[in-house]
This record gives C-alpha cells, sequence and structure tokens, in this order.
C-alpha cells in the first residue's frame, strides 16, 4: 500500500501533511506518534473512510474503498461503537459473512481471545473485552492487510501479551499488518518497521535499531580516576589534554564523580579515540534509548520542521 504526496487539512490544522509512504506485502509497521500526530487521520485515508485533500492512497493497487469492498483489508478502530442486544458471536459472524474467503468464526474468537464471551451482547463488555472484539472482527475476513488504530490501548497486562502473540502469528501467514501506537516498546517488540509521525509528516522511517542510532548514537562511559601510586597524572589528567569534547562523534560531555559520561552520534568511532589515548578505564557503551529517539525526532525543535525526514539509509 502506498500514500503519495498525501495530505489532509482541517481548516488550518495539516494533519496528513505530505506524506509519502510505501509498504510491501507481508511488512509489519508501526505508526509511531503523540497525540495529535496524524495517525488516526493517516488510517482513514487508507480505509477510504476519509478522501485525501491532495495526493494520493492505494491499497494493493486500488483505491483504498475498493480494497476494503474487494475484503482485502480488516480493520480495528479506537470508537467503533457496540450494537445494542448483538451477541460477540452474532457479530463476529455477520462480519466474515461480508468477505469472500473468511476464516472459521471460532478461529477469529479463539484467536482474539473472545470465545469465553462470545454469548454475551456486546453493551455489556469492559472496555478491553469490547477492543478484543474489534480485532476478532479484523481478523475474521482473512484479509491480506489489516490496520489496527492503538490496538492495546485497553487491555491489560495478560491481555496485551495475547494481542501481540495472535497479531504475529497472522503476520506469520505472510499478511501486512499496520497498527499505531504510542508505545514505543510496542512499536520495538513487535514491528518490523517503525515509522514516526508528528505534526502530520513522516519523520523517520526504519527499524528501532535504527532509530536509536539516527537519533543520537548512544553514551560512552569511562573512569577518569586520578592519579596513580606513583602520583602521576592517570586518566583524568589524559583527558583534560585529550579533549573529551573534541573526540569524534562526541556532542556532551558530563564529569561527575571521576566519571565521564559522553553523547555521541558515533559510539564506535568515540570508542576507537578513546582506546587510541589509553582511556579505556571502566568503559561502558550504551545504546540510546528509543524514547531518546522518539523525543529527539518529535520534539518542538527536532527534524519536523521544514526539513524532510531523517534518512536512515545511511545509518
Ligand atoms: N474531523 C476532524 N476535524 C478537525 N480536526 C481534526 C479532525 N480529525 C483530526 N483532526 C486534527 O488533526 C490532527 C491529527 O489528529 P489524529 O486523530 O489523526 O491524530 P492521532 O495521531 O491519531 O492522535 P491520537 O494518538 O491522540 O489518537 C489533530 O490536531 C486533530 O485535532
Amino acid at each position: 500500500m502506498s500514500f503519495t504526496g498525501a495530505v489532509r487539512a482541517f481548516g488550518p490544522v495539516r494533519a496528513v501533511d505530505g506524506v509519502d509512504l510505501e509498504i510491501a506485502r507481508g511488512e509489519t509497521v508501526a505508526l509511531l506518534g503523540r497525540n495529535g500526530a496524524g495517525k488516526s487521520t493517516a488510517i482513514s485515508l487508507l480505509l477510504g473512510l476519509d478522501e485525501p485533500d491532495e495526493g494520493g492512497v492505494r491499497v494493493f493497487g486500488r483505491v483504498p474503498a475498493q480494497a476494503v469492498r474487494a475484503g482485502l483489508v480488516g480493520a480495528m478502530l479506537q470508537d467503533a461503537r457496540a450494537v445494542p442486544r448483538v451477541t460477540v458471536g452474532e457479530l463476529v459472524a455477520f462480519v466474515a459473512g461480508t468477505y469472500p474467503a473468511p476464516m472459521p468464526v471460532a478461529g477469529a474468537l479463539e484467536a482474539a481471545g473472545v470465545t469465553k464471551f462470545a454469548g454475551r451482547r456486546l453493551d455489556r463488555l469492559s472496555g478491553g473485552q469490547a477492543q478484543r472484539v474489534r480485532f476478532a472482527v479484523a481478523l475474521v475476513g482473512d484479509p491480506s492487510l489489516i490496520v489496527l488504530d492503538e490496538p492495546t490501548a485497553a487491555l491489560d497486562v495478560e491481555a496485551r501479551y495475547a494481542f501481540w502473540d495472535a497479531m504475529r502469528a497472522y503476520a506469520r501467514r505472510g499478511r501486512t499488518v499496520l497498527f499505531s501506537t504510542h508505545h514505543l516498546e510496542e512499536a520495538d517488540a513487535n514491528a518490523d518497521r517503525i515509522v514516526v509521525v508528528d505534526r502530520g509528516r513522516v519523520v523517520a522511517d526504519g527499524s528501532g535499531a535504527r532509530l536509536r542510532r539516527a537519533a543520537g548514537g548512544g553514551l560512552v562511559a569511562l573512569d577518569l580516576a586520578c592519579s596513580d601510586a606513583n602520583g602521576q597524572a592517570g586518566q583524568a589528567g589524559q583527558a583534560d589534554s585529550a579533549g573529551l569534547a573534541g573526540l569524534p562523534g562526541v556532542v556532551s560531555v558530563e564529569v561527575r564523580g571521576g566519571r565521564a559520561r559522553l553523547r555521541t552520534e558515533d559510539p564506535d568511532a568515540t570508542v576507537v579515540a578513546l582506546a587510541g589515548l589509553g582511556l579505556v578505564r571502566g568503559l561502558e557503551v550504551a545504546p540510546a534509548s528509543l524514547d531518546d529517539a522518539f523525543l529527539a525526532l518529535t520534539s518542538a525543535d527536532g527534524p519536523t520542521r521544514g526539513s524532510a525526514r531523517t534518512s536512515l539509509e545511511a545509518v
């Protein structure tokens, strides 16, 4: 599926602001962004629930509404309303009947963890139960693409694990999955690829590891234990003369309690330079966390303003 220069504006708000995105068959992609970033609007365009003002959206080469009508797409939306008096089983069976080649209803109920309350009315479910029913609805048509808008928002920990297990089993069958989330760890753990959106634009696109590297590499720490037994200047003196801040990749240096912490864009190059200077005592290297990466990419003065997406091809 693809977005090509897609724009959707609501008055002055450009909820989707020139998005170009290609997702190949079989990929599992997380759409990651803060509240109001444009995730739901992008999903509405993908499902044919809304139209772009400019640009185009295609699903398996078709206009989204046609792809949906052909049974190629299943969706789990945030605000689907319960139909009074209809039971879980009846709803899922009804939806199955609208697809050309659905999976068995019992299989969808089982995969979504709702078999136990198949006979219960939809308007008598808890928020988490209703959410699992929406997952069964998305699955039952056995669609080629499944689109999940914040699928785990109301789920408890156990239901969340069960949900991701089911989702991954679905993806392993070669299906394409797109889900939106604010949860960095979920995106990292469950997607092949993370697309970070901010203010309607794609600001980064790649694996979790690539995002970490693109957003500032990592942290390198080392001991600056002072003079040695002979009273000669030890690592601290060398550190001063070396000028840690001038080492390759180093963005900032903080020294506290005899230990230096370097934030670096290129941990490998920084470590090689430190080793060349003999500064290796207590050396530790940690990648930037995904939180660091996300904040760097979506902060007010991040790369969004007036610039293209962060290129991850080179990292
Ligand atoms: N129908 C609408 N009318 C007016 N503004 C809208 C409409 N739909 C979305 N917006 C605005 O577009 C922007 C993007 O909203 P969207 O719901 O796509 O974000 P989101 O990333 O899904 O957020 P959340 O994580 O909170 O669900 C927001 O500023 C929102 O207020």
